[in-house]
């Protein structure tokens, strides 16, 4: 058995500096993930005049209830979706004139039901370039509150970030969701402000959230479980034993139930209330299976799809075309490039058993089609990438971790 530390997860850190920024008094998190997306968000949280302290395994972060301290700023959100989408929002309850920039592919990612949402609720936002992208300004004069309607049916991040926002409110919200993805993430979000003081309550389709302080609070952030779906993934596709400390059934994260799909292609899955152990049985199975609820899986499954004895079939998944590519297709191109049959449709991709051969696999900047196929290169010689670095945007050390492991297991990089 092989021992693999993940390190933290990237929704949950976002959350949780979001969280200590809006809570009164100092926050501690600890084992907060470093890496693009989580040092883009802290540096976010800096550029709008919050005080965020990061040493090495501990960021203390100043909350202000009352909303930014600058008066005016600039915020370039790189690559994340969490920080292009939450920290917008967040400073729109405070007091001042934010510009918000992202990169190239974030710009072509939605906003529009967001920043529709927030100019219902009375906020003074303008699209630089295109309605319902990046870039942005927000001439923010707090938000009163009230009742909104949203489609969170391209992103439950315009949820949670109403959901984030509503405590900072005047009167509270009460947001009502018409369409709804991703659906676990908005679990993560209302556990965490559970865990920083404030209780939303449900009324079916309706979100009621208090107007109410968050208290600041020491917080320990879990690890990544869309990143352990590589390590598991590893496992069950060469017949060996992973265990993943720190995640287990206790986990706010959906992406945990991935091993409820390599247990349905027929890995052996132990799952604590605090660790996930998955051992390979020397054969996959194909399955077909809906992962509109832990799409950020989907590269995962591709990759190690064409050594399942039947065709993988993964249906539902229509927004992993808006993430940091279009996953669909960059899935099928690398799989083509491998040499495996594989078809897609508007939400969908089917993947036929076949032996990967050798191919430069084309990432798109995207980290999870790097990780994913790292993954296959596992059982395939000579699988390269044209970018690995951009495994930055959440585990700069993913590489590293890889060749570790394959020294564990006795296999050559
Ligand atoms: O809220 C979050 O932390 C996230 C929500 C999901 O996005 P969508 O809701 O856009 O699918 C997920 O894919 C993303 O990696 C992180
Ligand atoms: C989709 C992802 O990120 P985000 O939407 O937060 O940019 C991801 O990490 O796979």
């Amino acid at each position: 058995m092989t021992v693999v530390e993940i390190p933290g997860s990237k929704s949950v850190t976002a959350r949780a500096l979001f969280l200590a920024a809006a809570a009164g008094g100092t926050t501690v998190l600890r084992q907060p993930l470093v890496s693009d997306d989580s040092e883009g968000f802290a540096e976010g949280l800096s550029a709008l005049g919050y005080q965020v302290d990061r040493q090495p395994g501990v960021w203390t972060v100043q909350g202000r209830p009352e909303g930014p301290a600058a008066e005016e700023a600039s915020v370039q959100c790189r690559d994340g979706a969490t920080t292009a989408r939450f920290l917008p929002t967040l400073a729109a309850a405070g007091h001042g004139v934010f510009r918000f920039d992202a990169s190239e592919q974030m710009r072509r990612r939605p906003l529009g039901p967001l920043t529709g949402a927030l100019r219902d609720l009375g906020v003074d936002l303008v699209h630089e370039r295109q309605e319902g992208h990046h870039p942005l300004t927000v001439r923010a004069d707090g938000i009163k509150g009230g009742a909104v309607t949203l489609d969170a049916g391209l992103s439950s991040q315009f949820l949670t970030a109403l959901l984030l926002v509503g405590p900072l409110t005047a009167e509270g919200l009460r947001i009502t969701v018409t369409d709804l993805v991703s659906a676990p993430y908005v679990e993560i979000t209302l556990a965490m402000m559970r865990d920083f003081g404030v209780e939303v309550r449900r009324e079916g389709d309706t979100f009621v959230v208090p107007a109410q302080p968050y208290r600041a609070v020491d917080y320990r952030v879990e690890p990544d479980a869309s990143t352990a779906s590589y390590f598991l993934a590893a496992a069950a596709l060469t017949g060996r034993s992973v265990t993943v400390p720190g995640l287990g059934s206790d986990s706010h994260q959906g992406d945990v139930a991935f091993a409820d799909v390599l247990r349905r292609m027929g890995a052996e899955v132990e799952l604590g209330r605090d660790s996930v152990t998955v051992t390979g049985r020397g054969r996959l199975r194909g399955l077909t299976v809906a992962m509109r609820d832990i799409s950020d899986t989907v590269p995962t499954l591709a990759a190690i799809a064409p050594f399942a004895d039947g065709p993988v079939r993964i249906e539902d998944v229509y927004n992993t075309r808006i993430k940091e590519c279009d996953r669909l297709d960059a899935c099928a191109e690398n799989l083509r490039a491998l040499g495996v049959p594989v078809e897609t449709g508007r939400d969908w991709i089917e993947i036929r058993p076949a032996q990967p051969r050798a191919a430069h696999i084309g990432c798109r900047g995207d980290h999870r089609i790097a990780m994913s196929f790292s993954i296959t290169g596992l059982l395939t010689p000579g699988i390269t990438l044209d970018d690995p670095g951009c495994v930055r945007k959440t585990f700069p050390g993913f590489h590293q971790a890889l060749a570790e492991l394959r020294a564990a297991w006795g296999m050559q990089s």
